[in-house]
């Protein structure tokens, strides 16, 4: 397949190291408004770089977008409404219902689909199956050493460069409130409403916690399935700690299933 990634940053990069020599050529990078190629030496070859969809020269396969909220919002509709699928790990935009709206009815028109990456996060399928009886509740918390949360509300409340006495909770409330809160934070918290009971029934603790090294994501559901505790603790990106390794590995993951035959 040819792809086109939204986004040159940790993950995006990450997809292309990991694609180069495979089946799958990474043909063009849709970068931000800012992005300044470094020296051509160090770009892939063949690699283009667009400032839009539009801008884009030759057949692609499959977009993904690795870019957070704001490269989906900026160019998923016209990826999805000229028809083709739009694979993303921005995941936690769709609590912006306008967003939801407005991406799935570009979906619509253009016969597209939006594949949802399942992120730094697991059991996903679970809650998907368990939603289809009654699922009670689903609770998420999220644990990430005091650096990962720089940039988020929780530089409002806690000094994340000072002493820690323990884990500090930062943020307790719905998984809508969590997603467009922490843009770059919160996706798996999404992505657990969006296979399990939703936006605004979801339940999320995030907390900074010094004792900590990896990104540890934690699940508990209870319903008609019976119960379940899923817990995982991500190693980080060395250039990015916030983001989790298995994001962008579920990225690889996914580009892979959508070549194949066989789906699972
Ligand atoms: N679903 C999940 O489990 C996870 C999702 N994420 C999401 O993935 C995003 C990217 O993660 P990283 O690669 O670690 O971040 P990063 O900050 O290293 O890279 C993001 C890149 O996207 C570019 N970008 C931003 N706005 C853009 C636009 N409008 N058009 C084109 N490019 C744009 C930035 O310039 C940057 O190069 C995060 O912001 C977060 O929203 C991150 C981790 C886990
Ligand atoms: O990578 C992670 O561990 C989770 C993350 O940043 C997000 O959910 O946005």
């Amino acid at each position: 397949m040819k792809l086109a990634l939204i986004g040159y940053g940790t993950i995006a990069n990450y997809v292309i190291e990991q694609l180069a020599n495979s089946e799958h050529q990474v043909a063009a990078v849709i970068a931000s408004p800012s992005f300044k190629a470094p020296d051509g030496d160090r770009l892939p070859q063949d690699l283009q770089f667009a400032r839009a969809f539009a801008d884009i020269e030759g057949t692609i396969d499959l977009f993904v977008d690795c870019a957070g909220h704001g490269g989906l919002m900026a160019h998923g509709e016209d990826i999805l409404r000229a028809g083709h699928d739009l694979l993303t790990v921005s995941i936690g935009a769709f609590a912006d219902q306008s967003v939801h709206d407005r991406l799935y009815q570009a979906a619509n028109e253009g016969d597209s689909n939006i594949i949802l990456a399942s992120g730094a996060i697991g059991a996903l399928d679970i809650l998907r199956s368990a939603r289809t009886g009654t699922l009670k509740s689903v609770c998420y918390k999220g644990r990430k050493p005091p650096k990962s949360w720089k940039g988020s509300p929780a530089e409002n409340v806690l000094d994340l460069d000072g002493e820690f006495e323990g884990p500090q909770q930062h943020f307790r409330g719905t998984a809508r409130e969590a997603a467009l809160q922490y843009p770059k934070n919160a996706n798996v918290a999404a992505a657990v409403a969006l296979s399990g009971i939703g936006f605004d029934e979801t339940m999320v603790e995030l907390v900074a916690d010094p004792s900590i090294e990896r990104n540890i994501h934690e699940i508990e559901a209870e319903g008609a399935f019976g119960k379940c505790k899923f817990e995982i603790e991500c190693n980080p990106m060395p250039s990015n700690p916030r983001t989790s390794a298995l994001a962008a590995m579920s990225v690889i993951a996914n580009i892979t299933q959508y070549a194949e035959r066989l789906k699972f």
